[in-house]
C-alpha cells in the first residue's frame, strides 16, 4: 500500500517530532529530546514510570559517568529532577561554572538498543544528543519506530535527485551553472556549482565544501571556509572548468546551533576537537558518501580534489571516484584562526 509511510519517511517524520518538542516511540519505549522537552512533558513521562537519560559515550566522559554500553551512557534521573537538571546533563555550557553534577548512576542491565537508536535520531536531528526513554504503551498519534530499523536507516545512504538547474554567472567564473539536489528522506538539499563544462572522462578539479554560514556568509575570521571557497572557485574559474560541492552540513554535521554551543566552549578555551566532545558529539559527524554520490550522479568517476583534509580523499577514493591529485587549498592564517588551523593539524590530520 503505498499510502503508508515508508521507514524514511517515517525517520523524517520523527525528526522533526524530536525538534518541536513531541517525544517519539521507539522500542517500546517513549523518546524525548531533553533540549526540546517541556516542564509538562517531563511531569508526564515521569508518570510513565521510571526514565533514563541517554548520553553519548563523549558526554558521559565529561560528566564523570560510567559508559557502559559502547559508546553511550543511561543515567539514572532521580525522582526530584527537574527540567534543569536534564537540560543541565545535556547542555555543557554551565560545566565550568558547576562542575559537580554527579555521582551519576548508570545502568548497565537490560537493552540499551532503544536508547542508542533515540541518540541517533536526535543527532541527525542537529539536537543536542540527550534523550529522556520510559518503557510505554504508544499513546494515540505518536510515531512509532523499531530501534534496529532507526540504525539501519541513518547508516544507509540517501539518494538524492536532481531537482532544478540553471546558468548562475559568478564573480569567479561567469560560464557557470547551479545544480540542486534533494534527497529521499526528508534531509537538507546539497548544490553543485559546475563551472565550465568539465569532460566527464577526466578527472575534475573538485572541491567538497561543507556549508560555514559564519565563514561563507559572514566573513568570520575564526575559521579558514570563506577564503576556502572563495579560492576553489578562483582557481576553478582560471582552469575554466570545475565542480564545487556544497554541502550542507554546517559545523561539521552538528548543525549551526551546536557549532555555536560549541563556539561558546572555545570561548571558555576549549579547542574545536575538545568543544565537540563536551557537547556529546564526535569531532567530525559529516557523511562524506553524500560528496562521492554526487560526483557520481554527474557522470565524474575521478577527481583532483582541493583539500587539506586526508579524510575526504580517503572517503572519496572508498566511495568510487579515483583522486589521482589532491591539490592543496591553503588560505591565509590571522589572529582568530591560527589555534583552530593548528588543531585541526595537530588532531583530525590535516595538511597544512
Ligand atoms: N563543529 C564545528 N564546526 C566547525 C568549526 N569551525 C568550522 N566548522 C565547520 O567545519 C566545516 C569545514 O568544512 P571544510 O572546509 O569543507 O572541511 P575540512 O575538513 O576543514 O577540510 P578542507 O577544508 O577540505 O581541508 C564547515 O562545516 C564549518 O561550518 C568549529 O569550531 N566547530
Ligand atoms: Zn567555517
Amino acid at each position: 500500500m503505498s499510502l503508508i509511510p515508508t521507514l524514511a519517511e517515517t525517520v523524517s517524520r520523527a525528526r522533526a517530532d524530536l525538534r518541536m518538542g513531541l517525544p517519539v516511540m521507539i522500542g517500546g519505549h517513549l523518546a524525548a529530546a531533553v533540549e526540546t522537552l517541556s516542564a509538562e512533558r517531563l511531569a508526564d513521562i515521569k508518570a510513565l514510570g521510571r526514565p533514563l537519560l541517554a548520553l553519548t559515550g563523549r558526554r558521559a566522559e565529561t560528566l564523570k559517568a560510567r559508559a557502559y554500553d559502547d559508546g553511550l551512557a543511561r543515567v539514572q534521573v532521580p525522582g526530584d529532577a527537574d527540567l534543569g537538571w536534564l537540560r543541565a546533563l545535556a547542555d555543557p555550557a554551565g560545566d565550568l561554572m558547576t562542575p559537580m553534577k554527579g555521582p551519576l548512576f548508570t545502568e548497565r542491565e537490560g537493552d540499551a538498543g532503544p536508547h542508542k537508536a533515540a541518540l541517533a535520531l536526535a543527532k541527525s536531528a542537529q539536537l543536542l544528543p540527550a534523550v529522556l526513554l520510559v518503557p510505554a504503551h504508544a499513546p494515540a498519534g505518536l510515531t512509532v519506530l523499531a530501534p534496529g530499523q532507526v540504525l539501519a536507516h541513518l547508516a544507509g545512504e540517501a539518494a538524492l535527485a536532481p531537482v532544478a538547474s540553471a546558468r548562475l554567472p559568478l564573480m569567479a567564473a561567469e560560464r557557470s551553472r547551479l545544480h540542486i539536489f534533494r534527497p529521499d528522506d526528508g534531509g537538507e538539499e546539497h548544490y553543485a556549482i559546475e563551472i565550465g563544462d568539465p569532460p566527464r572522462d577526466r578527472p575534475v578539479l573538485a572541491r567538497l565544501h561543507s556549508a560555514c554560514f559564519t565563514g561563507d556568509v559572514l566573513g568570520s575570521l575564526k575559521c579558514d571556509c570563506g577564503p576556502q571557497l572563495q579560492a576553489a572557485l578562483a582557481a576553478m574559474g582560471q582552469a575554466g572548468a570545475g565542480v564545487l560541492l556544497y554541502l550542507n552540513q554546517e559545523g561539521r554535521g552538528i548543525g549551526l546551533a551546536n557549532k555555536m554551543r560549541a563556539y561558546a566552549l572555545q570561548n571558555q578555551g576549549f579547542d574545536t576537537v575538545e568543544a565537540n566532545h563536551r557537547l556529546g558529539f564526535e569531532d567530525d559527524e559529516r557523511d562524506f558518501r553524500i560528496g562521492a554520490g554526487l560526483l557520481k550522479r554527474l557522470g565524474f568517476s575521478a577527481a583532483r580534489l582541493m583539500t587539506n583534509n586526508p579524510r575526504k580523499v580517503a572517503m572519496l577514493e572508498g566511495h568510487g571516484i579515483a583522486v589521482p591529485e589532491r591539490v592543496p587549498l591553503v588560505t591565509p592564517r590571522n589572529r582568530f584562526n591560527t589555534g583552530y588551523l593548528d588543531t585541526k593539524a595537530e588532531k583530525s590530520g590535516h595538511l597544512l
